[in-house]
């Protein structure tokens, strides 16, 4: 074939995205794309050009820096991005989510470059189902955010775009769901936040925030369109300053679960049973005290009452053992506000009159095992609160969940000082681990990334018409479940993420399990296999960005065999096959 120029073939639609300029390809893939000489002349293994990208991160001297080349990398070439994040994945997640991915909301509008994902308008309405036309993918699952509540950093409007994006990364890189499966969807249905509006920079409509009733009227519309387009679609809520009548309204009509409200109950749940287990309470001796009653703090405090039920207490006696404090004191019936309807469930009325004073008397007053922080408020756990906690406890569980790592309510590092290093800890952010009295102690991680993506890909998988309740908590039991036996013998609450895809295989297996059992799965095929079977099942279907060839396809194949008379398959043995495996 002559040297520079395409085979008798059409022409073909270039694509930075799928690595038809990658420096992996070899010379007859170059040939067959009509990129030859439009890269530089080596042909480069992986290991080569994830040097190249490490080196490159390493030059960047920000947190938002680093950010942004990630967002360029997978933007030029998806594979390499998902190879390199998933060789470094506990190195990297911090900065493609929580924390930076708050700093990159934040700051959306002054750092955007290029489009990623979709937005819908309030003044699309009506012609929804049209725009989703404009998507070029099938979509497997869609998170989608109003913006409304990015982490504990208020309404963001379109800036909380890098949400859907960051964790729509995670579904891929820790359950291996196709990257062009996924769609990052932001509604721009206005925004409180004045500042933004007034900025000349916004990317979104410069209107206040629409009604909830208008709100509603315009998700209705969003599901139908959603599930017309793409029938089997999982739906994902993210980040919605009040997510309740969405789950209510949505949850038994669509395959669809918000994961702030259940994939923390899940996450938390996961590491909270190791943490009873290591605490040596017995569980009818437990009480908790949560700062913060919004949607997160009440999703989790559901799945421990559920946990609570199962280890043998009535739903009665598991609703007690909950003190919630939110911005306004302890929420007790008779405070003499009219409490948000998720609040009521938890509500105490054994308050005797007396009058919420601070969080150090309530814990005086409840003697608490377990103190749970969702209430955004960074450092709201001093080193008052946490040495009552430990003087109360031997093992005093503390769980400071807000995010980003400033709205944190206590560092790893607060908390090991102040309890003498005995608490067990969970945080919403990532701490670094450190040493004390002689011992390494590395904090858990609260972090939603061990369930969300396989209750996705479990979703996926099965087919569910709807994600019930038991496939939510089978989630957190399977992750209960996924430590190896150093982990435990280490007293870790999580896996180490570093084993995320094989932890995500247990949860995704654990979700279609329960499927199956409420006979929501579609894929009633896979009710036959075993555990074994199943497993192998879903690690088949998951994108492996190291077998990637789909761009070049059998066409090529058939090419390259043809000018080397060899086999080219691209999994075989020779040269080529490498630089495809490499694209
Ligand atoms: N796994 C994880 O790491 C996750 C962490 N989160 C984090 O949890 C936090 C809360 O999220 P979410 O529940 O959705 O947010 P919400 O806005 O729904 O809830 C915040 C709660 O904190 C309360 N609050 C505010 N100020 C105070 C105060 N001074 N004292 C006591 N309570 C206060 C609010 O009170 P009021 O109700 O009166 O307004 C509200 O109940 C966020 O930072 C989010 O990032 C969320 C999901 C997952
Ligand atoms: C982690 C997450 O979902 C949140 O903080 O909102
Ligand atoms: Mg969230």
């Amino acid at each position: 074939m002559p040297a520079a120029t395409r085979p008798n073939l059409p022409p073909r639609q270039l694509s930075t995205t799928s690595g038809d300029y990658c420096s992996s390809n070899t010379p007859e893939i170059r040939k067959y794309l009509g990129t030859y000489g439009l890269t530089p002349p080596a042909v480069e293994s992986f290991e080569v050009q994830s040097q190249r990208c490490l080196r490159l991160l390493a030059m960047k001297t920000t947190p938002i820096e680093k950010f942004q080349y990630l967002v360029h990398l997978k933007a030029t070439n998806v594979h390499l991005f998902y190879r390199v994040l998933g060789e470094n994945i506990k190195e990297l997640t911090p900065l493609i989510y929580t924390p930076t991915v708050g700093e990159a909301c934040v700051r959306w509008h002054e750092i955007w470059t290029q489009p990623e994902g979709m937005y819908l308008s309030w003044s699309d309405r009506g012609h929804l189902r049209q725009i989703l036309d404009n998507w070029p993918h099938d979509v497997d699952i869609t998170v989608l955010t109003d913006g409304s509540r990015i982490l504990g950093l208020g309404d963001l409007g379109v800036n909380g775009m890098g949400i859907p994006v960051g964790k729509l990364a995670l579904y891929t890189a820790c359950a291996g769901i196709r990257p062009d499966g996924t769609l990052p969807l932001c509604l721009d249905l206005g925004t409180s936040n004045k500042a933004l509006r007034e900025d000349p920079l916004y990317m979104g409509s410069r209107t206040p925030k629409v009604t909830a009733e208008q709100e509603k009227e315009f998700l209705d519309e969003l599901m139908a369109a959603l599930t017309d387009k793409w029938p089997s679609i999982v739906i994902q809520f993210e980040d919605f300053k009040n997510p309740f009548p969405a789950i209510e309204r949505y949850q038994n009509n669509y395959t669809m679960f918000n994961d702030d409200v259940q994939g923390t109950g899940a996450v938390i749940v996961g590491g909270f049973i190791n943490a009873i287990k290591a605490s040596g309470v017995p569980v009818k001796d437990h009480k908790a005290i949560f700062l913060g009653a919004g949607s997160a703090g009440v999703g989790v405090a559901k799945q421990i009452v559920e946990f609570f039920k199962k280890e043998g207490l009535t739903e009665e006696e598991a609703r007690r053992k909950f003190w919630f404090v939110d911005s306004n004191g302890l929420v007790t019936q008779d405070r003499g506000d009219k409490l948000a309807e998720h609040k009521v469930y938890f509500a105490r009325d054994d308050n005797n009159g007396r009058q919420y004073q601070s969080l150090g008397r309530l814990i005086d007053y409840v003697q608490p095992t377990i103190l749970m922080g969702l209430s955004t408020i960074g450092g709201a756990f001093t080193k008052d609160i946490l040495q009552k906690m430990a003087k109360l406890n031997d093992r005093p569980i503390v769980f400071p969940l807000s995010n980003p790592s400033s709205k944190s309510e206590c560092t790893f590092e607060e908390a090991v000082i102040n309890t003498e290093g005995r608490c067990l800890f969970a945080s919403g952010s990532p701490f670094p681990a450190m040493e004390w009295d002689g011992k390494l102690l590395t904090p858990g991680q609260g972090n939603n990334m061990y369930v969300f993506p396989g209750i996705g890909l479990g979703a996926i998988i099965s087919k569910a018409v709807s994600v019930t309740q038991d496939m939510i908590y089978a989630s957190a039991e399977s992750l209960s479940t996924s430590l190896n036996k150093q982990e435990v013998a280490d007293g870790w609450l999580y896996p180490d993420i570093r084993r995320i895809r094989e932890v995500s295989v247990v949860v995704t297996r654990g979700v279609i399990r329960a499927a199956q059992k409420n006979g929501v799965d579609r894929a009633i095929e896979l009710r036959e296999l075993s555990d074994a079977q199943l497993d192998s099942y879903i690690k088949e279907r998951m994108y492996d960005p190291y077998n990637e060839r789909e761009n070049i396809g059998d066409e090529v194949n058939q090419l390259i065999a043809t000018a080397s008379g060899m086999n080219g398959h691209a999994n075989g043995v020779n040269g080529i096959s490498a630089g495809v495996a490499h694209l």
